[in-house]
């Protein structure tokens, strides 16, 4: 049976959605996440872009073992050296070139020809090919691309040594049966692709971004660029969760196998979720939380009857037949992480320590739960230590006048600082007695509140965006008390801009 690979790429497209920026202990905890649910590749970053995208890329790679490790790069020969630079260190490393191949990405965006276009392309799969032993060419906006064209870019490619053609609905602009048409002419028009991996990458910007991926798959690709939960640019990618539970439940009709160990799905879509802030909707295919809820009575008459009535999947499929943890006040750290392992976090060191601090806090006020213990390892796979820390603060509120606070925050190296502060409520009061404290002014962007489960004792889960002195920074911070979990976001963006400031720069654009 035809074997169609799985191209993950959540931390490189997936990452380019709006107001995403992953740290690179996120994004390297997130690539380990991926190789337990054995996709085949990892595109992950695209080198290029930020020492930050550099080092995740170089980490992973040297880190990861199981799936290959793609780093992205322009048909620009500084891109191929530094995406081969963070790649090599992989077991199967590849370098992922690619250019605009449309009239108008070619016209407008390069400012170049059709002639000099294919030149180009050749020439960067040569050099990749010269450092690589695995190269992938997109043409980028391939289906806006006239055929004649884009199969003279293909054949060029595959003429220079690409392993793998991947051919991109870059603007979501496809049809399923368009795009089916459009793969089975290069086919025709382009034999040697026999020899190589054909691949799709979708967007949705109409909706259609996963029945393109899967006419892709009925129309010959044998590898499939998707991304968990659907993130990416603009609308997102085909969601993997969606493509590969497609091909699964459907393997009579498809008649191809992948090698995903499904019963990790819903993990990873919890991490990713919990990771980027990006929630999954309730009734979202495979990974919603309504996915697998049946309402009515008829339906749920049938279920009870015989579930395959109203049920096409079983939700232990997805690997939701409830995890076994029961943790509470008086449980270990060798459990705490047992705890974390079975929900896909790797936790050791000083951020176990940090962790279990954290969990012992919540674990004496309420029973936790294994939402709670997914917000507390997010915190501190992502969290960044820096100098200051939140010791003490007490807020005074009330409806008819300032809210008022004091804080005291202690730094590493000179002691405490103490200060007080009004406000427009009682967040407003604690950002600005921080500033005091801190001598650090900084000028909220964006502000945002979840409970991370439901119920009066919640944990309540803030991030942060704050601007100090023209550089924004981001921090995250958790606690049972909103106010205090506020606090502790808003330093943790202070201690980013410290680090930055002093030239430490911290690889990430964001916690
Ligand atoms: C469809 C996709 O998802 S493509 C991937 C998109 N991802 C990203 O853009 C990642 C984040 N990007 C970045 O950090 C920056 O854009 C960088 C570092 C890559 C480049 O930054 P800059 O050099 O400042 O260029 P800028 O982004 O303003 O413009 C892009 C340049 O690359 C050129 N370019 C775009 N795609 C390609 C390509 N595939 N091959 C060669 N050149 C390209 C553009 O024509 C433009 O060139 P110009 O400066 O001569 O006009
Ligand atoms: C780099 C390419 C494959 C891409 O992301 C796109 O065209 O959408």
């Amino acid at each position: 049976m035809r074997r169609v690979q799985i191209f993950d790429t959540t931390l490189r497209d997936g990452e380019q959605s709006p107001g995403i920026s992953l740290s690179v202990e996120e994004k390297v905890e997130i690539a380990h996440q991926l190789a337990r649910l054995k996709v085949d590749v990892i595109e992950a970053g695209f080198p290029i872009t930020s020492e930050g995208d550099f080092e995740a890329v170089s980490r992973i790679a040297a880190e990861v073992r199981g799936p290959a490790v793609a780093g992205l790069a322009r048909v620009k020969f500084p891109d191929i050296e530094r995406a081969w630079e963070a790649v090599k260190w992989a077991g199967k490393p590849r370098i992922h070139t690619f250019v605009g191949t449309s009239d108008l990405h070619i016209e407008y965006q390069m400012r170049s020809s059709r002639e000099q276009v294919v030149k180009e392309a050749a020439e960067a799969v040569r050099f990749a090919k010269s450092l690589a032993p695995d190269v992938e060419f997109s043409p980028m906006d391939a289906t806006r691309t006239e055929i004649g064209y884009l199969s003279e870019v293909v054949a060029a490619a595959v003429e220079a040594g690409a392993d793998v053609i991947n051919i991109a609905d870059t603007v979501g602009y496809t049809t399923p049966a368009e795009f089916a048409a459009l793969l089975k002419e290069l086919q025709q028009r382009v034999p040697e692709l026999k020899e190589r991996t054909l691949s799709v990458h979708c967007h949705d910007d109409l909706g259609m971004a996963v029945a393109n991926t899967l006419a892709g798959v009925e129309a010959g690709a044998t590898q499939v660029e998707v991304a968990v939960n659907g993130i990416g640019e603009r609308a997102g990618n085909a969601s993997l969760e969606e493509v590969v539970m497609a091909l699964a439940t459907r393997k009579d009709f498809y008649g191809v196998e992948v090698g995903v160990d499904t019963r990790q799905l819903a993990n990873t879509s919890r991490m990713v979720s919990n990771m980027t802030g990006y929630e999954v909707p309730p009734n979202k295919a495979v990974v919603g939380r309504n996915a697998f809820a049946h309402e009515s009575g008829i339906h749920q008459d049938g279920v009870l009857k015989d579930r395959r009535t109203f049920e096409i999947m079983v939700p232990q499929d997805i690997g939701l037949d409830g995890n076994n943890i029961f943790l509470g006040k008086h449980s270990g750290r060798h459990a705490l992480k047992e705890a974390f392992e079975e929900l896909g976090y790797h936790l050791e060191g000083d951020a176990l320590n940090r962790a279990f601090r954290q969990f012992k806090e919540i674990a004496d006020n309420k029973a936790v739960t294994a939402a709670d213990l997914e917000a507390i390892a997010v915190d501190q796979v992502g969290s960044f230590e820096g100098k200051f820390e939140l010791s003490h603060f007490r807020v005074v509120a009330a409806s008819d006048r300032q809210s008022r606070a004091a804080v005291t925050i202690s730094h590493a190296e000179n002691g405490t600082y103490e200060a007080e502060a009004e406000g427009e409520g009682p967040v407003d009061a604690v950002f600005k007695a921080i500033d005091a404290a801190t001598g650090i002014k900084g000028r909220l962007k964006e502000f945002r509140i979840d409970a991370v489960t439901g119920g009066k004792d919640a944990l309540g889960e803030v991030r942060v965006r704050v601007e100090f002195e023209g550089e924004e920074c981001s921090g995250r911070g958790l606690s049972q008390d909103v106010v205090e979990a506020a606090a502790r976001a808003y330093v943790r963006a202070a201690n980013v801009y410290v680090a930055n400031r002093s030239g430490a720069r911290v690889t990430q654009e964001a916690i």
